[in-house]
């Protein structure tokens, strides 16, 4: 039960229901028919809501992972987006208008803030919703083609609510991005509401059963009340009022979700990955490794532990990082809501750098594993490219990845800053105020402290030197923008650098909680391999400023090795403890009864290519 927490009698209530234990193959279907497959679990989903009296978000979690197996539906950006952000950004009144209509799926709504010019660089969106004081609405409008809203999930077909984020204008006067609760279809016909142009963007990577959708408004009008103004009001008369508050309090909503991604996205998806690549290494057999033996398991060769238990061991990291993420969410949301803002700051750059981090480790690793099941791993059978084309979609929506590095990058340079006119950082960058030793106490037992400690100085050097170059290509005359983008390779790795160190320091701080020794054993070897493979992909890093020398650099590469040896025991049992479902996998190479080759038979006999078909048999004769 390290992991589950609560989960396990939700998911055993979805597993009954028979839509989503034994649906139609999603392989074996169009894009249309995914979509409206995934459409007819929605449904079933909000039924089963009420049935089981599912209110608790959690709760909803564990069932929605039956549901909908690797696939996001129509049901995240609602409960993902739309009402969180209804919940964070409207006044009490609107959370009492909309939330129990939204919670009860009687509106389903979306988050509208992309543009087909602009995703990215948020200021540089272009909607505009200008406040009449005559008819007391605001009058949504698309000037421009690069206006066009552009992305938002479930706004294709979907949603007849969203959360639209324009541009203000009172009198001519532009006060910025603000959000806007919009009805965008009849609730009887369910046709877009006149003024309203929208659809369905077209076919993509993944995503197929979410109708990511385009809208253009056309002097839409929508009453006063429905700008959200917990933080901001516009009166009657057309007087705009804030609270002193951050104006960046109107991102919430997309700080919310990368908190979440890191584990949702990252941490679930390699975990299954990785459960289905190593349970299958357990059942394929080839080529010999004594002669006239019996061919191995290929989780025998060295080679393959050493690409599938470096990620075993990432998925973990990223799990437990994910959860940590989270808590770490809630908790400065918590005083967020109190009045103490002051961890902003320091709750944006760790969601960003996580969530860029960890997505792309994850997304790199599934298509590791992917590699590691050889041929059949290239079959849909395998579920992995389903996974993969899924899960890497986080590297890029809210917020793409290396944006969000420099978002995280630009904190840590006001933190080192702050620490050089003798400020006190403390948090997750607290190690920055620190004297960090300039030589590796790295030895033979590569204890978990030591290996952080690594990492530590890995980072903080690179802060250091990232803040430096950026003060000297000032001081050479460039403006403090062209600085920053010269020195912009080096402040992402900066920022990768501080990210893989609190990776590292979550995974050591989990272990050292855990009180089984034989469990904590295990992590802990787990928790090595993670360090020690970082070490040594980017050793560079650690040697540049004499910090490690070859013969630790040896030391490290002979026990990442046994390392391999110690773990191989363990190695199924390790992603068996994901617990995942068969159902939540979706792969028959990663079976829990290992029943491989007969089931990839019976599989393909099903494909509808081998169905009989007139045109093809016709063009083939
Ligand atoms: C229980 C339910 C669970 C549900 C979980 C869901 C799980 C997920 C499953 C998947 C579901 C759905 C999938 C798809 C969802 C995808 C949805 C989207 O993609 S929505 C669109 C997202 N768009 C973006 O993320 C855009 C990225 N761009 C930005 O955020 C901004 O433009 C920027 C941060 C890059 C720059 O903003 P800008 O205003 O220009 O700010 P500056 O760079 O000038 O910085 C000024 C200052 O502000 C600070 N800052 C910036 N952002 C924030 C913030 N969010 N909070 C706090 N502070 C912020 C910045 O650090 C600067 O600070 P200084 O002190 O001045 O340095
Ligand atoms: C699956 C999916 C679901 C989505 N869902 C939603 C949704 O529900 N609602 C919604 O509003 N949006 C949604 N989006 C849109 C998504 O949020 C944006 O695509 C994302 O924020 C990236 O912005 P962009 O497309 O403008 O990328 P761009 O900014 O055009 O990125 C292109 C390249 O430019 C680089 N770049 C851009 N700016 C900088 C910079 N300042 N410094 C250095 N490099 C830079 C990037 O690193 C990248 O390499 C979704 C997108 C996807 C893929």
């Amino acid at each position: 039960m390290l992991f589950k927490g609560g989960g396990l009698p939700h998911e055993s209530l979805a597993l009954q229901e028979k839509l989503f234990g034994a649906g139609p193959d999603y392989n074996f279907m169009t894009r249309i028919e995914r979509f409206k497959n995934s459409l007819v679990r929605v449904q079933h989903f909000i039924r089963c809501c009420a049935r089981y009296n599912l209110h608790d978000h959690a709760d909803k979690k564990w069932f929605e992972g039956v549901a909908f197996p690797n696939e996001v539906s129509v049901l995240g950006p609602h409960s993902g987006m739309f009402i969180p952000t209804l919940k964070e950004q409207g006044s009490e009144e609107q959370i009492q208008k909309w939330v129990p209509q939204a919670e009860k799926h009687q509106i389903m709504g979306t988050y509208i803030q992309t543009e087909l010019g602009h995703g990215t660089f948020v200021r540089g969106l272009e909607t505009t919703a200008t406040y009449d004081p005559k008819t007391e609405e605001f009058i949504l409008n698309s000037p421009t083609l690069t206006s066009i809203k552009w992305w938002p999930g479930g706004l294709g077909r979907t949603c007849n609510f969203g959360i639209v984020m324009a541009l203000l204008y009172i009198d001519g006067k532009n006060y910025g991005m603000h959000p806007f609760v919009v009805q965008l279809r009849s609730l009887k016909t369910h046709e877009p509401l006149p003024g309203l142009t929208m659809g369905d963007i077209g076919p993509k990577f993944g995503f197929d059963t979410v109708d990511n959708g385009y809208l253009q408004f056309n002097h839409f009008g929508i009453p006063r009340e429905n700008m959200l103004m917990k933080y901001c009001q516009v009166l009657k008369n057309g007087t705009y009022t804030k609270q002193t508050r951050n104006p960046k309090f109107s991102y919430g909503a997309m700080i919310f979700v990368r908190s979440m991604v890191v584990y949702e996205v990252a941490g679930q998806g390699l975990a299954k990955a990785c459960t289905i690549a190593i349970r299958y290494s357990a059942i394929r057999r080839q080529s010999e490794l004594k002669k006239s033996r019996p061919e191995p398991q290929i989780l025998d060769y060295q080679t393959q532990q050493y690409k599938l238990f470096p990620l075993l061991a990432l998925a973990y990291a990223v799990w437990f990082t994910g959860v940590r993420m989270k808590e770490i969410y809630f908790m400065v949301n918590n005083e967020i809501k109190q009045g103490h803002t002051e961890r902003l700051p320091e709750l944006h750059a760790i969601s960003s750098g996580l969530k860029a981090f960890t997505t792309s480790m994850a997304s790199w690793g599934i298509e590791r594993c992917r590699l590691a099941c050889g041929g059949h791993g290239y079959s849909a059978a395998s579920g992995l490219p389903k996974i993969y084309v899924n899960a890497t979609g986080g590297c890029t929506y809210e917020g793409e990845n290396t944006v969000m590095l420099l978002q995280c990058a630009r904190f840590l340079m006001n933190i080192y800053g702050g620490v050089k006119n003798g400020r006190r950082p403390s948090g997750s960058v607290n190690y920055l105020g620190e004297r960090i030793s300039s030589r590796c106490t790295l030895t033979s037992e590569f204890t978990l402290k030591s290996l952080a400690d690594a990492f530590k100085h890995r980072a903080a050097r690179m802060i250091k030197e990232a803040s430096e170059r950026l003060n000297r290509l000032q001081a050479s005359g460039n403006d403090p923008e062209d600085s920053w983008n010269l020195n912009s390779v080096v402040l992402t790795k900066a920022a990768e650098a501080h990210c893989h160190y609190y990776m590292v320091l979550v995974f050591e701080s989990v272990v050292e909680s855990v009180e089984d020794n034989c469990v904590k054993d295990i992590l802990r070897q787990l928790c090595q391999l993670l360090a020690l493979c970082g070490i040594q992909e980017n050793s560079g890093d650690f040697i540049q400023d004499g910090f490690l020398n070859n013969d630790q650099l040896e030391l490290v590469k002979q026990k990442q090795l046994s390392l391999l040896s110690e773990i191989r025991p363990n190695a199924v049992l390790l992603v068996d403890a994901f617990e995942f479902h068969d159902v939540q996998l979706g792969s028959i190479l990663g079976r829990f009864d290992g029943n491989v080759y007969e089931n990839l038979f019976k599989w393909a006999k099903k494909t509808p290519l081998n169905k009989p078909e007139d045109l093809i048999h016709r063009l083939l004769r």
